[in-house]
């Protein structure tokens, strides 16, 4: 991969989940979570409810400090190397809830323009900027620029937080299910714009969802996590035809598909991951593992290179060359 544009190192984030001392207990939101991303790429994350994607998200964006590890931005540490501001212009987020990520009390052409005014623009050229960003994302500025956020539609108020990410000109944006709360002809629609916006503006994106169809048709490459951890990361072709991780696998059967070859797989993913705060020693995913033999109840695996930027986390893959 040539200089990733963004890349997370050992990002570790525990939440206290009660207790003192001894008996304190912690979820393992995040445990140990390594990738890059390359510059105009797209990687989708995938895993169950729980599995550490929001955590992994607010850590790439320093909405959350990680208890260690880093972030980078163009090889540049995040905080030592590369003040805050300059990074929040540069990789911007967009929330599932789009009410929630709008001020009730501002129009939406000030949401727009609040960004870069903030960053030292004038109001006359941010209001300029804001009435182009909304006419790209497919709002009218002269019909919605004096809206509130509830006189807009979920759609509608997707499309501003969009323009909004945009008006900081960031080249990264991270998407946490940011199209899953839309009805499914609204969804597409979205899906569509992100997909122009990122071919006009070469923007990299990180998009998080629980709908691997979605994740499919929009990644270059997915990431599939449990457990607060990296099971399998890969090209997204490769990864759905031949996933190497029992997880991924048991994933995309349980997948609602046309793939008549998908329906067939042996691999049910039964009942709800462990609880975080004490997961299963070896490999995490053991206890829920079609495939699970010796060494996975105690050893936990290391990473596997399973393909060209295929990586898996499985001891089924032990005769394959480790990562490091
Ligand atoms: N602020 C917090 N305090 C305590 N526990 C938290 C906090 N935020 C997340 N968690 C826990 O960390 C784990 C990972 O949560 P996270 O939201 O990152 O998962 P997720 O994969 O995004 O799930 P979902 O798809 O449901 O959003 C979960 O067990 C969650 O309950």
């Amino acid at each position: 991969m040539s200089t990733p544009i963004l890349s997370a190192h050992s990002l570790v984030k525990h939440f206290n989940a009660g207790g003192f001392g001894a008996a304190r207990k912690v979820v393992r939101a995040v445990d140990d979570v390594s990738f890059e991303l390359a510059p105009g790429e797209t990687l989708g994350v995938v895993g169950e409810s729980g599995c550490g994607k929001s955590t992994t998200a607010r850590l790439l964006v320093q909405l959350l400090t990680p208890d260690s590890g880093s972030v980078r931005y163009e090889g540049k540490m995040v905080g030592p190397e590369l003040p805050l501001k300059s990074f929040r212009s540069k990789v911007q987020m967009v929330f599932q809830d789009s009410f929630a990520s709008l001020n009730p009390r501002m129009t939406m052409i000030d949401a727009v323009a609040f960004g870069p005014m903030v960053h030292g623009v004038s109001r006359a050229e941010a209001m300029r900027k804001a009435q182009d960003l909304l006419d790209r994302v497919g709002l009218d500025p002269t019909r919605f620029g004096g809206r509130y956020a509830h006189e807009l539609s979920g759609g509608q108020r997707q499309r501003v937080n969009i323009a909004r990410a945009l008006a900081f000109d960031p080249r990264v944006i991270v998407l946490d299910e940011a199209v899953s709360a839309l009805d499914k002809s609204v969804e597409a629609q979205v899906l569509n714009l992100l997909m122009d916006l990122r071919r006009e503006r070469g923007l990299t994106y990180v998009f998080i969802s629980h709908d691997l169809n979605v994740v499919r048709h929009i990644s270059d490459r997915v990431m599939v996590m449990y457990l607060g951890e990296v099971a399998e990361i890969g090209p997204a072709e490769s990864l759905y035809s031949a996933p190497r991780h029992p997880y991924t696998e048991a994933l995309l059967a349980a997948m609602p598909s046309l793939d008549p070859d998908r329906r067939t797989m042996e691999a049910p993913l039964a009942g709800d991951p462990p609880n975080p705060i004490d997961p299963p020693p070896g490999c995490r995913f053991h206890t829920r593992c079609a495939h699970a033999f010796g060494p996975c109840s105690a050893q936990v695996p290391v990473s596997h290179r399973v393909g060209t930027g295929h990586v898996a986390a499985c001891h089924l893959n032990a005769k394959t060359e480790e990562v490091a």
